[in-house]
């Protein structure tokens, strides 16, 4: 695997470097895709920016890939950062219309665009193994009551709800 590069967002945020660096040896897991639902914003604590920065990392040391809104900015820009230097795959799934207002410069990664928020969940749902949740604001708030209403009703997908925070 490739050694981390730097990392712009490292020096933006002032986090601690070992940190955002982490490497450990890999952890096997049994999920190859996790979608991850996060704010768009980056959050007024600093602990929410450092909880999407571990949680990339978390996914890299276990070689999972992540599927996301497809967002560059806030929590979705970083956790998407942080496993896409990690050397993992990553799938943004982004709705056409919101393709200038979330993503500003770059984006990692694949991006997919779609034609509605609902296609947007349909896709993240459907080639997700598990879903995460971390802080955010509405959108992460319906993102993730959608999730779980499809997971409910379709209990056969074997599909899990690891954690809400
Ligand atoms: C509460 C409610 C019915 C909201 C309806 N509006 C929304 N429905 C679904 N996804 C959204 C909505 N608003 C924003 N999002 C998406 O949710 C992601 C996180 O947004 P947020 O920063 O948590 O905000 C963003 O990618 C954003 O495109």
């Amino acid at each position: 695997m490739e050694e981390y590069p730097k990392e712009e967002t490292v020096k933006s945020l002032t986090l601690p470097r070992d940190i955002v660096m982490q490497r450990r040896k890999p952890i096997g897991s049994r999920f190859k895709r996790v979608c991850v639902f996060c704010g768009s914003s980056p959050g007024n604590k600093a602990s929410y920016q450092l909880a999407a920065i571990q949680l990339g990392n978390e996914l890299v040391e276990r070689k999972i890939d992540l599927v996301y809104g497809g967002g560059s900015i806030g929590l979705m820009g970083l956790v998407s950062r942080a496993v896409y230097n990690g050397g993992c795959h990553v799938l943004g799934i982004i709705p056409k219309k919101l393709l200038p207002r979330e993503i500003v410069g770059e984006t990692v990664g694949e991006l997919r665009a779609v034609s509605s928020m609902h296609q947007r969940k349909a896709e993240m749902a459907r080639l997700s193994d598990a879903f995460i949740a971390l802080p955010g604001g509405y959108g992460t708030l319906e993102e993730r009551e959608r999730i779980l209403w499809m997971v409910v009703i379709q209990p056969s997908s074997g599909r899990f709800w690891i954690r809400a925070v």
